[in-house]
């Protein structure tokens, strides 16, 4: 008896431990992910091994090393895949039907949602709502007062800003120059010329200022709420902050800083007559959206709701459209064959964009329609062949829908809840299905029909797809192609330090990506 009652505590911790062991060691074993091959042996175990990696900011690359040596589908950790094919993965992930994760809570701003940071397909189609119909290709082609916004913009102060920067000793720093031009356009469009913003025309410090909070904002501190958003918020109720301290004061200054303008339309829209091109053209479409929808609340939590939809979009003007706009100038200065090219196409389409020598009377110089800039072949495969080499390198997770298992790459029965992510950065530049993937070719999208081996597999992806594609990818080609000719018709350009930056995705304000401008 006695040595029963002192053996039956011992079998019981036995039992317990082998019960942890085979939950731990055999149910992963028995989990349909488990037929995915791991990025790591402890991948279907823990999602340690992973989440050290995006700690260490190395994702990108220990996923490229993974689809390399594994194929389409790997198992990141035990329910966290990535995925590099397009038709039976990327086209059913972001097709529909897959929520977010809470990884975007990151991205609401005054505490509200926005259309990129809502999570479901519900919540989503009413946040998106808000912004039917302005930035399509057709609203934007047929508008006048953006005409008259880039005009201004174009030649009453960027040919003159780079006019100036061309006098100087010292390089045009590209990153600084395109994200004050991208801001200073978008902001334009949302807020109208008034109100929006003029970091071209302000003194450097003030861009450098502004660009200082962007960083904060954005640190790479954010992994803990993006990655671990449940247990941050639970240390955030216990009063433990895992943000570095200028995060919460960068936040609030750039809130501040975009609400003002909000205030600023505001006025605008009160007061009659104006300028066409100070008509808050977004702005207007988004407040008077959002009173529609939500008639029952304040009018501070609709203020609040569209400043967050807005400071969405700013944020694409810095995080996408400045980065690859920079990116772009850069390679084109890199090939002066790129240029001469550029300018021999639209000599041979009879558009022209050149300013009177010395810059006077900048704005009486000549404006192609948008349609005339969208049909010219070689300037179309230059933005594709940049959009290819430097699109987001950010992830876009997604989960699998809760309530059915799904195929993916050839795998089934991939449980619900799983998280899903494809990089655009890796599709882009997948060898098996791309040429020289690391160089600049515009050429290889001149003639699609050979173009590259993988058929579908080897489209632009640049700008997502399904419903919750971007929502800027028209006004950013309205704008690019702008900004491309009026810079080749007037300047030519040289690179500076051909070394100053790899493959790697970058954007920082350390990096280098200088050029010179030399009048023609
Ligand atoms: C080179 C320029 C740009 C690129 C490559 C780009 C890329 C993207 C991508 C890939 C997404 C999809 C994200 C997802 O699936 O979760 C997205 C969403 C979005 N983008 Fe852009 N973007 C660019 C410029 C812009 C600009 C200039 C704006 C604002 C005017 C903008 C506004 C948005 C918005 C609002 C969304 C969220 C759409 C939604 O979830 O419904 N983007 N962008």
């Amino acid at each position: 008896m006695a040595i029963e009652a002192l053996l039956s505590p011992a079998i019981a911790g036995v039992g317990a431990a082998l019960s942890i062991i085979l939950y731990f060691v055999i149910s992963p074993l028995l989990s349909p992910l488990s037929k995915v091959p791991a990025a790591h042996w402890s991948s279907g175990y823990s999602p340690i091994w992973i989440l050290w990696t995006r700690w260490r900011g190395k994702e990108l690359s220990a996923v490229y090393e993974a689809h390399q040596r594994l194929g389409p589908l790997v198992r990141l950790g035990p329910k966290d895949l990535s995925v590099a094919c397009y038709d039976e993965g990327i086209r059913k992930i972001y097709g529909g039907g897959f929520d977010k994760p809470g990884y975007y809570d990151f991205f609401r701003y005054y505490g509200k949602t926005n259309s990129f940071s809502s999570l479901s397909k519900h919540d989503h189609t009413y946040h998106r709502k808000r912004l039917s119909g302005v930035y399509t290709k057709s609203a934007l082609f047929e508008s006048a007062e953006l005409t008259i916004m880039t005009r201004k913009t174009l030649y009453g102060v960027f040919v003159p800003h780079l006019l100036a920067k061309s006098k100087e000793p010292q390089p045009t720093d590209l990153l600084e120059l395109s994200y004050s031009l991208s801001l200073d356009l978008v902001t334009r469009f949302i807020f109208g010329y008034a109100s929006g913003s003029k970091f071209l025309e302000s003194p450097e410090g003030e861009t450098r200022e502004w660009l200082e909070h962007y960083e904060k904002r954005y640190c790479s501190e954010s992994f803990w709420s993006q990655e671990l958003p449940n247990t941050t918020k639970c240390l955030n109720m216990l009063g433990i902050d895992l943000m570095p301290k200028g995060h919460a004061e960068s936040t609030q200054w750039l809130e501040h800083w975009m609400m003002e303008m909000c205030d600023q339309a505001d006025v605008v829209l009160d007061s009659a007559p104006r300028n066409p091109e100070d008509t808050p053209l977004v702005y207007r479409q988004v407040k008077a959206a959002q009173a529609k929808l939500t008639s029952e609340t304040s009018a501070q939590q609709d203020r609040l709701a569209v400043a967050s939809e807005l400071f969405d979009h700013m944020s694409g003007a810095r995080e996408v459209l400045g980065l690859v706009l920079a990116y772009t100038i850069y390679y084109i200065s890199k090939h002066p064959h790129a240029q001469d090219r550029i300018r021999a196409e639209l000599v041979s389409a009879g558009i022209s964009m050149r300013v009177p020598s010395g810059g006077e009377d900048a704005e009486q110089a000549p404006m192609p329609s948008p349609s005339s800039l969208d049909k010219l072949p070689y300037l179309s495969a230059v933005l594709k062949e940049s959009l290819r080499m430097r699109p987001n390198s950010t992830p876009l997770p997604r989960v699998t829908p809760h309530d059915r298992s799904v195929s993916l790459a050839g795998y089934h029965d991939i449980p619900p809840a799983t998280r899903v992510n494809a990089f655009q950065w890796l599709v882009h530049r997948d060898p098996s299905k791309w040429q020289a993937v690391d160089e600049w070719r515009p050429e290889r999208w001149l003639d699609e029909s050979k173009r590259e081996k993988g058929g579908n597999e080897s489209r632009l992806w640049a700008f997502g797809s399904g419903p919750r594609m971007c929502i800027g990818e028209h006004f950013t080609q309205y704008v690019m192609r702008y900004i491309l000719v009026v810079i080749f018709t007037n300047f030519r350009s040289t690179v500076v330090d051909q070394a100053s930056f790899g493959q790697h995705p970058a954007g920082s304000l350390e990096d280098k990506l200088w050029a010179r401008f030399a009048p023609l």
